[in-house]
């Protein structure tokens, strides 16, 4: 490694070797100077716009031209990690970058090119074989912001649990595998990063992308009973795209959003992380959710740019960012920021001095990069990167900083496995497995009234077991999500219509003060009323959005109505529904108690996300300790509640919810 060896974080890039579609000639466009060869401190990456004639030049740590593969990055860039994980660090390699710029190449490789993840597996494996380790491996996709399992054949979803007050991640449902050769890791690693096997989310989605991840586990002690060392994060990000292309290859704008949301996340968090910012922004999106383990305190991140080798203004918003993001290093780049004007604006390549990065932050970003942390040179901007507290892209003003934050960040992380049953090939089942379920508390275990104010202490569903390595035996944890996802889903939004349901509803938050608990009941008990009142059956009833929040019910809902006919429509839980009129009572009455369902459900978090605190805690299972992590997390996020999922951030799992909700609500109906 460079210079930057003591560094927490490092930013490179990696210009995308030719292929025979992309001739030598087409590479001219993008330069690297390095002032002092391999040992530079910093470099500049330069696109020429062949058009314009145009120039602009990033800082980053360092930056990999097209003939200089994964063999020479592999001993500079990686191999140091490695040694880090093994003195109880974690590391964290990140490939981000344009579609086709060569991510999926640089991590995972290709049938005679390894990647980084498979040269890093080989020398773990040796150092482990030499120094009595065990090494174990988890594989997961993020796609729409929610995890699956790619080690087990149904994918099933993994589920994020923070124990935000022992500062432990658990990733609930994910497979371990252990692995001793070089063989079996390519065998499963490929067979799960490949594999056209989808989850059924996933085959809704003609042409989904997603981020990949692998986690090498390393475990000291012996199979019968391994403590974990440290642990090794590869990720390949979903592609790049600007959403605002006229074509995006078919690609899904909402997924699309949804990808750029997740890339800026991970680069807010890596800028807070090396600006030393008191909040780091983990919430903001699943992958940052779970790797956070892995990034905080004294673990090492790298981050590789892939950039295409030929024109792509994709690659010029990514190295962009990267340049930004190294910036939070704590170092201040006149020069290079003078530089960088306007050619990453979106389709113009020209005059404005602020310069704007395109996606689904594009409005809010673009102003706040401008003041944040400026590349246009002036100084106040320049200054601005090293403001605390600062985002490089912020959807939403944080307000406020918990200061209790910070004291989350810098305590001690530990790595909670969950080990399920994995139904892999026959080959896979030989090798043995971690096998020991962390920790096997099932909802039952949880009763309502373990979480009074007196007991509030375990805010999450928490090991008190060690994870074990045993040789043979594949223990099942009974408490997987499979079992839990379809209670979850029952309940939940549809993730693409929900996510605009959520950004609509943060218009109804009342972020000044908690109303008191009385109109909110009251509110809750219009919802009711309107939901059981004679309507007749084939009539639309009103979506939630008709009702205000200081808990008064429009009369245009509450005056009977002369039935009409039905229409398509989006009501406030996302998902398309006609209301036939041939349709049976049992039809009309299930679709009655669904909506009544959710609506009670969008209420109770709006409550979560609105209430005061002495009225959180006047809510059944809430208590002192929660009602105080609950206004810590809207301190973090204004609307922290978005769905029934959100909820175990606190612990409480869907039974809990329903449950506290039946007691809650019950006695309207009296
Ligand atoms: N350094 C390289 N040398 C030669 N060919 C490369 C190199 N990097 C990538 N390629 C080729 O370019 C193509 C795209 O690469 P790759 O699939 O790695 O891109 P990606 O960024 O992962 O794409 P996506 O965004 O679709 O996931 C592949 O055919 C790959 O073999």
């Amino acid at each position: 490694m460079g210079p930057n060896q003591g560094r927490k974080t490092r930013v490179i890039a990696k210009i995308k070797g030719f292929t025979d579609l992309e001739p030598e000639a087409s590479g001219k466009w993008i330069s690297v100077h390095r002032p002092k060869g391999d040992d530079s401190e910093t470099v500049a990456v330069s696109f020429g716009d062949e058009s314009t004639g145009r120039k602009e030049s990033y800082e980053l740590d360092y930056c990999y031209n097209r003939r200089e593969g994964n063999d020479l990055i592999f001993p500079r860039e990686v191999k140091p990690l490695i040694e880090d994980v093994f003195n109880g660090c974690n590391a964290t390699v990140m490939a981000y970058g344009a579609r086709g710029s060569g991510k999926t190449f640089t991590i995972q490789g290709s049938e005679g090119k390894p990647g980084l993840a498979v040269l890093a597996m080989t020398e773990i494996l040796s150092m482990a074989e030499e120094s009595g380790k065990l090494i174990s491996i988890s594989c997961y996709e993020v796609l729409k912001d929610h995890a699956y399992d790619l080690l087990d054949s149904d994918r099933h979803e993994v589920l994020v649990w923070e124990d935000v007050a022992r500062g432990k991640i658990q990733l609930k449902g994910l497979s371990q595998i252990a692995v001793k050769s070089i063989e079996e890791f390519q065998k499963l690693y490929f067979s799960s990063q490949n594999s056209h096997k989808q989850s059924q989310k996933m085959v809704a989605e003609p042409q989904y992308r997603s981020h990949k991840g692998l986690i090498i586990h390393v475990f000291r002690g012996n199979e019968s009973g391994a403590l974990p060392l440290g642990k090794m994060n590869f990720v390949d990000l979903a592609g790049y795209e600007d959403g605002r292309k006229k074509s995006t290859g078919g690609v899904n704008l909402l997924e699309n959003n949804i990808i750029n949301k997740s890339i800026y996340a991970l680069h807010n968090v890596v800028y807070a992380l090396n600006a030393n910012e008191s909040h780091v922004p983990y919430r903001e999106s699943k992958l940052t959710r779970m790797l956070r383990d892995s990034l905080g305190g004294t673990n090492k991140i790298l981050m590789i740019t892939c950039l295409n080798s030929s024109f792509c203004q994709d690659s010029l918003y990514m190295a962009n960012l990267a340049s930004r993001t190294c910036k939070g290093a704590n170092r201040i780049l006149p020069d290079s920021t003078k530089k960088a004007k306007s050619m990453v604006r979106p389709m113009v390549l020209s005059s404005s001095s602020k310069s704007r990065l395109p996606g689904s932050l594009s409005a809010t970003a673009a102003k706040q990069t401008g003041t944040r942390v400026g590349l246009s040179g002036n100084k106040a901007n320049v200054k601005a990167s090293t403001i605390k507290g600062r985002k490089l892209f912020d959807e939403v003003c944080h307000s406020t900083k918990s200061k209790k934050a910070s004291q989350k960040e810098s305590l001690p992380l530990e790595i909670i496995s969950t080990v399920t049953e994995h139904a892999m090939s026959k080959e896979a089942k030989k090798s043995s497995c971690i096998s020991e379920a962390v920790e096997s508390l099932t909802e039952d275990q949880y009763p309502l009234q373990s979480f009074s104010a007196e007991e509030s202490d375990v805010l999450v569903k928490t090991s008190t077991q060690e994870t074990k390595l045993l040789d043979k035996a594949k223990v099942t944890d009974e408490n997987n999500c499979e079992k839990a996802t379809p209670d979850i889903e029952a309940l939940s939004f549809d993730g693409a219509d929900s996510t605009i349901d959520k950004e609509n509803n943060l218009v109804f938050v009342n972020k000044d003060e908690s109303p008191p608990i009385s109109a909110r009941l009251q509110e809750l008990s219009n919802n009711l009323r309107l939901l059981f009142s004679s309507t007749p059956s084939c009539v639309e009833i009103q979506s939630k959005t008709d009702i205000s929040i200081d808990g008064r019910v429009s009369s245009e809902i509450l005056e009977p109505q002369t039935p009409k006919t039905p229409e398509p429509r989006l009501p406030a839980y996302g998902k398309s529904e006609i209301v036939d009129n041939s349709c049976s009572s049992w039809k009309a009455f299930s679709a009655r108690s669904s909506r009544m369902k959710n609506s009670l459900v969008d209420e109770y978090l709006r409550f979560l996300n609105t209430a005061s605190k002495e009225d959180l805690k006047r809510l059944k299972g809430i208590g002192e300790k929660r009602a105080t992590y609950i206004l810590e997390l809207r301190e973090e996020s204004p609307e922290p509640f978005k769905d029934l999922d959100d909820l175990k951030e606190i612990g409480m799992s869907e039974k809990q919810i329903k449950g506290i909700m039946k007691k809650e609500m019950g006695g309207l109906f009296n």
